[in-house]
């Protein structure tokens, strides 16, 4: 480790010692607390989105990528300079460059060869990654009813469950468009691709999705409810399962393409954000000093460019598409394509930060 490594290491280790409390804290009321308090008070407004055409739901897609979505991996590159303590800004930056070429190369190229399978993958992918991202936030609230590895990936399989299970459940036919407006992006006759993901939405698929969702609700909420009987606080357990509900509630009733927008905005991202302020330290003093805007200005300049960069690779997903780019629905379909490309290497980014703070370390506290 080089002279200034260990300095800086030092200097992290101790702001993370001293400062991080009210940063830590302050973290969690503004990126995870408040925005899930909006979220309940839109759910009116969720519950009117079907009497809406579907491009009201792209058009708030749309704008919560553009505004906060695109923006919330855009700084995967300096995570490790950030979060380990003898990573140089060169390599930090290499290593991630080189994970987003070769990981997402591999997802666009699986669209062209099984668009079906890469739709059914990219589900999965963000089942687990939008659970991982609450977990992590959950532990950042540091919570106490959570305290194994076991109960903290039911609470991911919960979590992420909702946005990716629930609409299946509730609005098939929405999904469904979807869906076939992704494969149709690689299979240009639209009959096919309409055929091609039938396998996805018969009854029996949701049946057991909307059950298992069930089952795994109960279960998680219930398991915490043990531990609030053994000791654990029951005030953070009531938040975790006030949470759970707004969420059920959010995608059973919205829209899913308007659901899916305000959430990957309002609640995976800006959770996202929070955490990323916390590995910047100064961005955390600044938040911990009740410096709102400071912290936000840092992360922001942080994250321009490559928000640019992000929004170029969308552009470069849309001109090899073989269909071309026609409709509000192909603009959807194109960008949550690129998204899935850049959704595996940001996986692997954030689970490697897990990792480091011990988000699935029993007693870990993120
Ligand atoms: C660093 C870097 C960069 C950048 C990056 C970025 C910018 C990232 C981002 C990332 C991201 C930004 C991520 C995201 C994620 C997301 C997700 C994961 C989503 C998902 C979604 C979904 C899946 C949905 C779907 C749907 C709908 C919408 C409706 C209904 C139906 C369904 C459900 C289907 C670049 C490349 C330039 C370069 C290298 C390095
Ligand atoms: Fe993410």
């Amino acid at each position: 480790m080089t002279e200034t490594a260990t300095r800086s290491a030092t200097r992290r280790r101790a702001t993370a010692d001293e400062g991080d409390d009210p940063a830590r804290s302050a973290v969690d009321r503004w990126f995870a607390f408040y925005p899930a308090l909006a979220l309940a008070g839109l759910l009116p407004l969720a519950a009117v989105t079907p009497l809406f055409p579907v491009e009201v739901g792209v058009a708030t897609f749309a704008l919560g990528t553009l505004v906060v979505g695109m923006a919330h991996g855009a700084v995967d590159h300096l995570v490790p300079l950030r979060a380990a303590t003898d990573v140089s800004l060169r390599r930090s930056v290499a290593v991630v460059s080189v994970a987003y070429a070769i990981l997402g190369g591999a997802v666009v190229a699986a669209f062209f060869l099984a668009p079906v399978a890469a739709f059914v993958g990219f589900i999965a992918l963000t089942w687990l990654h939008w659970g991982q991202g609450d977990v992590a936030a959950l532990t950042v609230a540091d919570v106490d009813h959570l305290p194994t590895a076991a109960e903290r990936w039911l609470s991911l399989v919960v979590r992420g469950g909702l946005p990716m299970g629930v609409p299946l459940v509730a609005h098939p036919e929405e999904y469904r468009l979807v869906a076939e407006w992704i494969v149709g992006l690689f299979v240009v006759d639209a009959a096919a691709a309409a055929a091609a993901v039938d396998p996805v939405f018969v009854p029996e698929t949701r049946l057991a999705v909307g059950a298992f969702m069930t089952a795994a609700t109960a279960v998680s909420v219930g398991l915490g409810y043990r531990r609030v009987r053994a000791g654990a606080s029951r005030r953070d357990w009531l938040r975790d399962a006030g949470e759970v509900g707004a969420l059920w509630a959010w995608f059973l009733l919205a829209a899913p393409v308007f659901a899916i927008g305000v959430y990957f905005a309002l609640w995976h991202g800006l959770r996202h954000v929070g955490r990323l302020i916390l590995v910047d330290d100064r961005a955390a003093a600044a938040v911990g000093d009740g410096d709102l805007h400071g912290a936000l200005a840092r992360f922001g300049r942080d994250a321009a460019p490559l928000t640019l960069g992000g929004f170029l690779v969308v552009a470069a997903v849309g001109l090899s598409v073989p269909a071309g780019v026609a409709a509000p629905g192909d603009l959807l379909a194109v960008s949550l394509v690129a998204i899935a490309a850049m959704t595996l290497p940001h996986v692997v980014v954030v689970a490697w930060l897990d990792r480091r703070q011990g988000v699935w370390r029993p007693g870990g506290t993120g």
